[in-house]
């Protein structure tokens, strides 16, 4: 039984003691302890273990040898064995994966050749977007949201830079499509409170062209953010955090910088720009959109439901709308779906 559960122990090399089985040597690492990934640096993942609880500390982990080729990711809920107190110089051993709630993926791009899980177990993509320098770019924010639906999470659009321009037409072109909007200025700290409010108790993930002020709100949400993303790491004695991964940071409930309470968690993507989508799946974006995906259950087989898609079953339903209001909004319903099927295809 205990063999049956203990997955990876299939993997693992044979003892130097004999044929007898690992797993009744270590059944299913009965000593492990669980954290989250909060952060990686060169093969080395730190985890926040006991979360929320008087035991709660860091602890830095490399993988076992049976996970060398499977990815650890930000967000990521791992059992781990060894040292696990999370005193200076230890360092555990990482030795399952709990199963992900949530995957959100990029595809391969000019930049880097290979399919890469970003975070693990995030419920919330927010995408921040300045109202101006830089101009919005709507093409990828459309990706981002595909990107997010794929991934079953919500998106939070957070227009940056309301000082510079209005917000009306990108909240126009986005609520209709069941995007959260908010909109913020660096100089009204309660701008920053509107986004707060929608990060508490969830897991989100930033991401963001240079230049947007994602730090800039960062740093009003996580006071603390810039020391914690300076991590020194204990194990390898390395300098501060230079890599461009992404790194988890406990959201505080409140503004005061003596606030201690933490609920949920915000993840800044600093090596993330844009995402690669080949591998969305067109019925995982119709998912996103539920009156479109109980229509397009009519559609001929293999249909592409773009707009040049012969038959497509969306279309009849714009024309058999009972009123024209009803037409316009169907139709502008579709439009945004296709908009964002194209976005999959599109470069940003
Ligand atoms: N006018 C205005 N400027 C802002 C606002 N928020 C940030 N900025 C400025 O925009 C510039 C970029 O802000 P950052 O927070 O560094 O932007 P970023 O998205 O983190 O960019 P990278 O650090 O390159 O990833 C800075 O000069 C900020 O002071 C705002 O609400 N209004
Ligand atoms: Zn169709």
């Amino acid at each position: 039984m205990a063999r049956a559960r203990d997955e990876h122990a299939r993997f693992a090399r044979p003892s130097k003691r004999g044929s007898r089985p690992r797993t009744k040597q270590r059944p299913e690492h009965a000593d492990a302890v669980t954290g989250q990934v909060v952060g990686v640096d060169r093969g080395r993942y730190q985890l926040v273990v006991d979360d929320g609880s008087p035991h709660e500390r860091t602890v830095v982990a490399m993988k076992a040898r049976e996970l060398t080729r499977t990815r650890v990711v930000v967000g990521d809920r791992v059992d781990v064995v060894g040292d696990t107190t999370g005193d200076a110089g230890t360092l555990g051993r990482i030795v399952r994966i709990q199963e992900r709630t949530s995957v959100l993926r990029r595809t391969a791009d000019d930049t880097d050749p290979y399919e890469r899980i970003v975070v693990a177990n995030a419920d919330q993509l927010v995408v921040v977007t300045a109202l101006a320098q830089p101009e919005p770019r709507t093409g990828m924010i459309d990706r981002c949201v595909v990107a997010a639906y794929d991934a079953r999470m919500d998106v939070l659009l957070c227009l940056t830079k309301a000082d510079l321009a209005p917000a009306d037409d990108l909240r126009a072109l986005y609520e209709p499509i069941g995007v959260d909007v908010v909109v913020t200025r660096s100089d009204d700290p309660a701008s920053v409170e509107t986004v707060r409010e929608r990060l508490l108790g969830r897991s989100s993930v930033l991401v963001g062209h240079s230049g947007v002020g994602k730090s800039t709100l960062i740093n009003a949400l996580v006071p603390e953010a810039r020391r914690a993303t300076g991590i020194v790491n204990d194990v390898t004695g390395r300098g501060r955090h230079t890599s461009t991964s992404a790194v988890a940071l406990r959201l505080p409930v409140g503004p005061a910088a003596d606030d201690t309470e933490h609920d949920g968690w915000v993840i800044d993507t600093p090596g993330v720009r844009s995402f690669g989508l080949a591998h969305v799946e067109t019925a995982h974006l119709l998912a996103a959109f539920e009156d479109l995906g109980a229509v397009a259950a009519a559609c001929p087989r293999g249909c592409t439901h773009l707009a040049d898609s012969p038959d497509c079953a969306l279309d009849d339903w714009v024309d058999d709308a009972p009123d024209d209001d009803a037409r316009a909004a169907r139709s502008a319903r579709l439009a945004s779906f296709r908009r964002l099927l194209t976005a999959r295809s599109a470069s940003d």
